[in-house]
C-alpha cells in the first residue's frame, strides 16, 4: 500500500476582549489596531480539519460541514493553501531527503461542532484548524507565530486561534504584514480560573459580515478614528490585568471595549446593529450583578462582550459561574442546561438572584430568547488528532458522505 500523506488537527475559538475592527490592507488582512482575546477550550467549541495530499487528486477541494465549499482563485482559502504549499516547497528544496509532494493537490475536510457564520467565531477556529492541519501534513517546523501570519490572511481573528491562553494580535507597521502576528501574553495555566458562558441568542447567519461591516466603518464612521486613539492604552492595561489575574480591571476594560465597538458599528453609514433586545437585556443584568458586587466587595464579578452578532460571551472567574448561570436562567429560562463542570444536580437549572439584586432591571424573557448556554473556560492552542479522528475516508472523500 502506498504511503498516505494526511493529518488531522483541531483548533479553538477565541473571543476578543479588545476588538479587531478595521483593516489598513484588505488583501493581506492588516488591522488598524492591535487586539487581544481569550482562547476558549476545544473540549466544548472547536473546528476539526483533515488535510490529505495525493497525486491522484485533480483539484484542491474543501468540504465544510459535509458540503463542498468553493476555493476561489486568489481568495482567502486559496491564499492560505498556497502559502502552506510554498513553505513545504522551501523545506523540500532545502532538504534533499525530504519527500516531494508540495505540488500534489490536497483534499481538506472540516467540521465545526457549533453553528458556522453565526458570530461564534467559526472563521477563526476554521482557518486556524486549516493552517495547522496543513502544517502537520507538510511536517513544517513553523512556530505558532509564523503560522499566525498565514491564518491571518484567511480571517484576521484566526491568527489568535493558533495559540492558547490569552493572545495579542500585534497590528504591526510593515507594509508586507511580516510584523502583524499573534503572540501569547499569558498561558491557560497562568489563569485557569477564567471561565466563559456563551449565551447563544441567535445561530442564524448574520446580515452584515464582519469583513463588509468593518470596511464600511473605516470608510464612514467619524467615531472610528477616536477609537484608534484609545486602543493602545487599553492593550497595555488589559495585558497587565491578565498577568496580575486582576479580574476587576479585566472586566471593566472588556465591557468598555465591547460597548465602543458596537458604538462604532452604529456610527457606520448605513448603521450596523449587531446586538438586539435580548443582547441589551443581558448587558443590563450583568451590569446590575456587578453593581451589587461592587457594593458588597468592591470588585466586578463578570464581564460581557459581544462580537459581530447578538450572542453574548460572559467572562467570569470559575467561582462565580454557578450564580451567574442561575441569574441568567432567571431572566432567560432554559429547558435544560448541559453542565460540563457539574455545578448542578440536575439539567433543569432553577433561576435564582442574589440578595440585593434589583429584579426590575429587565423583564423576564420566554424560553428560546437565549437558545443555549455553553459553559466553557480558557483553553489551549491547536491539537494534533490521531488517525481515528480523520474526516476523510480511504478514498480521499469525506466519511460523512460515504
Ligand atoms: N471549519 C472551517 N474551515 C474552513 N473555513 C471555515 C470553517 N468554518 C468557517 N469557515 C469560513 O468562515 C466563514 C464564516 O465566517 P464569518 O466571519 O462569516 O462568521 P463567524 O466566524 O462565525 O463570525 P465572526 O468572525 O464575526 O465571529 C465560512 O463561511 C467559511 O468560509
Ligand atoms: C467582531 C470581531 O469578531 C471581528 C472579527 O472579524 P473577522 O476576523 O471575522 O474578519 P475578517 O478578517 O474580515 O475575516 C472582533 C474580533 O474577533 O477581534
Amino acid at each position: 500500500m502506498s504511503k498516505v500523506f494526511q493529518a488531522t488537527a483541531s483548533a479553538p475559538v477565541n473571543i476578543a476582549c479588545i476588538k479587531y475592527w478595521g483593516k489598513r490592507d484588505t488583501k493581506l488582512i492588516l488591522p488598524t489596531n492591535s487586539s487581544l482575546s481569550v482562547t476558549l477550550s476545544q473540549d466544548h467549541l472547536r473546528s476539526t480539519t483533515t488535510s490529505r495530499a495525493d497525486p491522484s487528486f485533480a483539484e484542491d477541494t474543501l468540504w465544510l460541514n459535509g458540503k463542498l465549499d468553493e476555493i476561489k482563485p486568489g481568495g482567502r482559502l486559496a491564499t492560505c493553501i498556497s502559502e502552506m504549499k510554498r513553505l513545504r516547497k522551501e523545506l523540500e528544496d532545502a532538504n534533499p531527503n525530504a519527500e516531494k509532494f508540495s505540488h500534489w493537490r490536497v483534499h481538506i475536510c472540516s467540521h465545526n461542532n457549533f453553528p458556522t457564520a453565526a458570530g461564534l467565531a467559526s472563521s477563526a477556529s476554521g482557518f486556524a484548524a486549516l493552517v495547522y492541519s496543513l502544517a502537520k501534513l507538510y511536517q513544517l517546523p513553523a512556530s505558532p507565530k509564523e503560522l499566525s501570519l498565514i491564518a491571518r490572511q484567511g480571517s484576521g481573528s484566526a491568527c489568535r486561534s493558533l495559540l492558547g491562553g490569552f493572545v495579542a494580535w500585534r497590528e504591526g507597521a510593515a507594509a508586507d504584514g511580516s510584523d502583524s502576528f499573534a503572540e501569547q501574553i499569558a498561558s491557560e495555566a497562568d489563569w485557569p480560573a477564567m471561565h466563559a458562558l456563551v449565551c447563544v441568542v441567535s445561530d442564524d447567519k448574520k446580515d452584515t459580515s464582519s469583513t463588509a461591516g468593518m470596511q464600511r466603518t473605516v470608510e464612514t464612521s467619524a467615531l472610528f478614528s477616536q477609537r484608534l486613539t484609545v486602543v493602545p492604552e487599553r492593550m497595555r492595561a488589559i495585558t497587565k490585568a491578565i498577568q496580575n489575574r486582576d479580574f476587576d480591571t479585566f472586566a471593566a476594560i472588556t465591557m468598555k471595549d465591547s460597548n465602543q465597538f458596537h458604538a462604532v458599528a452604529l456610527d457606520t453609514d448605513p448603521p450596523i446593529f449587531y446586538m438586539n433586545d435580548v443582547s441589551r437585556a443581558i448587558i443590563t443584568v450583568v451590569t446590575e450583578y456587578n453593581r451589587v458586587a461592587l457594593e458588597k466587595c468592591g470588585k466586578r464579578k463578570a464581564a460581557y462582550t459581544f462580537d459581530a452578532g447578538p450572542n453574548a460571551v460572559i467572562y467570569a472567574p470559575r467561582e462565580n459561574m454557578k450564580e451567574i448561570i442561575e441569574l441568567i436562567v432567571s431572566y432567560f429560562p432554559q429547558e435544560s442546561f448541559n453542565d460540563p463542570f457539574q455545578l448542578f444536580k440536575s439539567a433543569a437549572v432553577q433561576g435564582r438572584r442574589m440578595d440585593g439584586f434589583n429584579e426590575g432591571v429587565s423583564k423576564r424573557f420566554g424560553i428560546g430568547a437565549v437558545k443555549t448556554l455553553i459553559h466553557t473556560c480558557v483553553g489551549d492552542g491547536p491539537r494534533v488528532r490521531g488517525d481515528e479522528a480523520s474526516l476523510l475516508g480511504h478514498d480521499g472523500l469525506p466519511k460523512s458522505l460515504a
